[in-house]
């Protein structure tokens, strides 16, 4: 079995470069921190993800730059090294055609894409869970070797993440439509804001800060990752276009009509289809909402009512302004749960809607 024994070079040491650092530091692995600004390598040494200077030749290099730039940092680390090579880019086909120009023997060589992160940026960004329970591409080419694919494997499962094997074009094709199409309405629904009377800002609540926390992304970055998916990313844009139209019509007609509904009834078919936490299936989990007065010790004191009524809290919001004197948590538990939840925190004190 292809071991993972280190050391592993890392280029570019922003979230994702320092975040595998981390990761791997926490388990005694030795890894090389390099990136064109030596700040970034150094900044990402001190906060433990590795060391700028390991005498040893690498086992295994991670390219963690911007797409742009992959290409060419794979070719010169598979010509400096004999080590595998992979990257860590939100796109898979430019990389490898890039890369493929500049070298002959691509078959230490394997693509591969973590899908966690954040819309910031930088090694001070990085966290050592961070690939926790998330899904991890691997896209292998034409003349990828079994034993770079097996290292790449061994990576993403050090690092806490579960691996899918998929082509290079299908890998493009799958992340246009679940990260970057959503990345582009994110940032279509908070250009929206820029002009925004503060006044009506002042309104926001959890819906639009859930639908616009990606725009914050790095739009350097994003420009590279969006363009080098243009392709798979037109046909998406065009089918939204579509439905634009047929919602501006529906609206024109100024009457409640069955157009509008199935644009949204389609919308919640859409969401229950997206994957739960961990890439488990979809459970379809209830929400149960409870007013917290903004005091200190209140949420501990949920949490342990909560557990004391048997149910296990799947997942949850916390909804609160600065300066208001209650906040509003979601609870998500499973359907079983939601009686005995409700009837032990209402007979705590609690305010609790379903
Ligand atoms: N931001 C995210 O949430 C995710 C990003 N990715 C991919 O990971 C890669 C890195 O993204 P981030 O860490 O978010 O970016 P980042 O901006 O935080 O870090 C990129 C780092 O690469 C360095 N760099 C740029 N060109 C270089 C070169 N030629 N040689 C050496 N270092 C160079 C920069 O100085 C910077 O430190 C990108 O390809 C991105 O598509 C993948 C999954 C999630
Ligand atoms: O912030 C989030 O929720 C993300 O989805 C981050 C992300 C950004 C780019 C990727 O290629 C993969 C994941």
């Amino acid at each position: 079995m292809t071991e993972l024994r280190g050391p592993v070079r890392i280029v570019g040491t922003g979230l994702i470069g320092t975040s595998i650092g981390l990761a791997l530091t926490r388990l005694g692995v030795v890894v090389e921190l390099v990136d064109a600004n030596p700040d970034y390598a150094l900044m990402a040494e001190r906060i433990g993800a590795g060391s700028r200077l390991v005498q040893i030749e690498p086992q295994l290099v991670v390219v963690a730059v911007p797409p742009d730039h992959v290409g060419e940092v794979v070719a010169e680390q598979l010509e400096r090294t004999d080590a595998i090579v992979t990257d860590a880019a939100s796109v898979k086909s430019k990389p490898l055609t890039d890369a493929s120009r500049l070298t002959k023997d691509l078959s230490r060589y394997v693509g591969s894409h973590p899908m966690a992160g954040s819309e910031r940026s930088g090694p001070l960004a990085a966290r050592a869970d961070l690939f926790d329970g998330a899904t991890w591409a691997i896209t292998p080419h034409e003349t990828s070797s079994a034993d770079a694919v097996a290292l790449v494997r061994r990576l993403a499962e050090a690092c806490g993440a579960r691996t899918v094997e998929l082509p290079v074009e299908d890998h493009d094709l799958a992340v246009a439509r679940v990260s970057h199409l959503p990345q582009l309405m994110s940032s279509l629904a908070a250009g929206t804001l820029v002009d925004a009377p503060s006044s009506h800002l002042q309104l926001s609540g959890q819906g639009v800060r859930d639908v616009t926390r990606i725009a914050a992304g790095d739009p350097g970055l994003w420009t590279q990752i969006v363009s080098a998916n243009s392709s798979a990313l037109t046909g998406l844009l065009e089918q939204i276009r579509d439905e634009l139209d047929r919602v501006l019509v529906a609206l024109g007609k100024g009457e409640s009509g069955d157009e509008l509904t199935a644009v949204l009834a389609r919308g919640v078919s859409g969401a229950v289809r997206v994957p739960g936490k961990h890439g488990t299936p979809h459970i379809d989990l209830v929400s149960v909402l409870v007013t917290i007065p903004d005091r200190p010790g209140q949420l501990a004191r949920l949490f342990a009512d909560a557990a004391e009524s048997g149910a296990n809290v799947e997942d949850l919001r916390i909804d609160h302004s600065p300066g208001r004197p209650a906040g509003e948590v979601e609870l998500d538990v499973k359907p079983g749960s939601v009686d005995q939840l409700v009837e032990v925190l209402t007979e705590r004190g609690w305010v609790v809607h379903r």
